[in-house]
């Protein structure tokens, strides 16, 4: 493969311009001085991010492709700066089981234009055998979605993983030096990503909001309350009741709630804690071996499970007052917010990354009425410009944004050689021009779906080339492959 050399790059959180020589799909090195290589890129002194990853994209393929597939949706993320996407598992048929995973990986491997990890499904009808199977896949997480199941089925779901997970730590097989591609799955951890929402919270509030229609009609703000703050809190307290008792690191996608936020980094902090107080405990008991042996079996990573959460563009960006506007083409779940309980672009700090939860669906089924049309919403292509909007409004910088779009996805979901600009990692890099101005256009977009509430809104700041595994693969919107 060509050596090639992206000459005049700024690098956040480094002073200067550099040149960045990418070899075999690696970045090879970095320097001030002249760089030679086959062919040479001017950067013109832009900035340069690690390529971004998206934790939570639907791509509908396969079984939906009218609404994306995996073609259409990664090129969207290439034109939105995305060289990694991590897509959800509910496609026809849903990744459930081991061979319906191991069908939508090759899927992918021949349609995506950037890097993929898969989400594998799991729900009632999932058994010990089959999460095993998949889990040796190497899936990036199980994901859960709490608003379809009651309490007890949630309980028998985090059990059953929770049995897949020390079934997998105590395997001889599996902890066979020799065995190196099970022992992939194995090492990682086990996670669950839950969408939080409580299933019989919704039903009560949507009978409600239904009654409200015999007084003056339904509006798409009814959505709204429908599913209710109230209902997000109930879940997100649920769910990590039940990573606590089942010990199982939890991962919170698309929160939408500022109380909700508030519970999580609250457990976070007793959970930091006890992990202190039993280092100190070890550290104490190192002398006596039999303490500290019967200490590491009390910790058994009790209380040592990490919750991370996610956070969407357009829950930080719109409340639910969007609705007046958009209507139904800004249904989605969780719903947008009333202000006040929403999350906005001060509390991205305290958030661990982005999923753009990008939802495609047709016009059409968009526009069904308040109770009938498809939630979701596109997010790949706006999702970077509104953040470096912000950015030129002084409100957040460069560094959150490589945090919170590369960095942290990549160490949460086992992306070891991803999310940073070094010597060494993946040559997944996209180049922003900070100034670019322009304004969200439909007709400029890869994705299938043809709709947002952020349609014709002002951006300054854009994606202008998009390098995956060191190949230019997005150039000023235009995708090469
Ligand atoms: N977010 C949504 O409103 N819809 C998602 C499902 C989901 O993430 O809950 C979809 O698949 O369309
Ligand atoms: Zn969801
Ligand atoms: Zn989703």
């Amino acid at each position: 493969m060509s050596e090639i050399i992206l000459k005049n790059s700024k690098i956040v959180n480094k002073k200067g311009e550099y040149n960045i020589k990418l070899l075999d799909g690696k970045i090879a090195e970095i320097s001030k001085e002249k760089l030679y290589g086959d062919e040479e890129i001017d950067i013109d002194g832009n900035i340069v991010l690690p390529g971004l990853i998206d934790p939570h994209v639907h791509f509908r393929d396969p079984g939906l492709t009218y609404k994306e597939s995996f073609k259409t949706g990664s090129m969207a993320a290439a034109n939105g700066g995305f060289t990694t996407v991590i897509d959800m598992p509910n496609t026809l048929p849903p990744t459930n089981t081991a061979k319906d995973f191991k069908e939508k990986e090759k899927i992918a491997k021949n349609k995506s234009v950037v890097n993929f990890k898969l989400h594998a499904g799991v729900n009632k009808k999932s058994t010990v055998k089959e999460i095993e199977k998949i889990a040796k896949l190497n899936p990036a997480s199980f994901k859960i979605f709490m608003d379809l199941e009651k309490d007890e089925i949630l309980d028998k779901i985090f059990n059953n993983i929770s049995i897949v997970k020390n079934n997998l730590l105590t395997s001889p097989e599996l902890n066979k030096e020799s065995n190196k591609e099970l022992n992939k799955g194995l090492n990682k951890k086990i996670i669950i990503t839950s969408h939080c929402e409580n299933k019989s919270i919704i039903e009560e509030s949507t009978k409600k909001q239904k009654q409200v229609f015999c007084i003056r009609g339904n509006t798409a703000l009814d959505y709204s309350y429908a599913r209710p703050s109230s209902s997000e809190i109930a879940s997100v307290r649920y769910a990590i009741e039940l990573a606590k008792k089942y010990s199982i690191d939890l991962h919170i996608c698309h929160i939408s709630v500022l109380n909700a936020l508030k519970i999580v980094k609250e457990e976070n902090n007793l959970i930091n804690k006890k992990i202190k107080k039993n280092n100190i405990n070890n550290i104490n008991n190192k002398t006596n071996k039999d303490n500290k042996d019967k200490n590491n079996k009390n910790n058994c990573n009790c209380g040592e499970i990490l919750i991370s959460t996610e956070v969407t563009p357009h829950h930080l960006f719109l409340d639910n007052f969007t609705f007046k506007k958009y209507e139904t083409v800004a249904k989605t779940n969780p719903p947008l917010r009333p202000l006040g309980e929403n999350l906005t672009v001060d509390n991205l700090k305290e958030i661990n990354m982005i999923g753009t939860d990008h939802a495609p669906h047709t016009l059409e089924e968009k526009k069904k009425g308040v109770w009938n049309s498809a939630p979701g919403i596109p997010n790949l292509e706006t999702c970077l410009s509104l953040l470096l909007t912000e950015v030129n409004k002084g409100k957040i910088d460069l560094n959150l944004i490589q945090k919170v779009m590369c960095e942290n996805s990549a160490k949460r979901f086992g992306l070891d050689k991803k999310g940073e600009i070094r010597v060494g990692k993946d040559a997944d890099i996209v180049v922003i021009d900070l100034k670019k101005e322009g304004k969200f256009n439909l007709d400029e977009f890869y994705t299938k779906a043809h709709y947002s509430p952020f349609e014709n809104q002002k951006y300054v700041g854009k994606a202008i080339k998009t390098f995956v595994n060191g190949k230019l693969i997005m150039e000023n919107g235009e995708i090469y492959n």
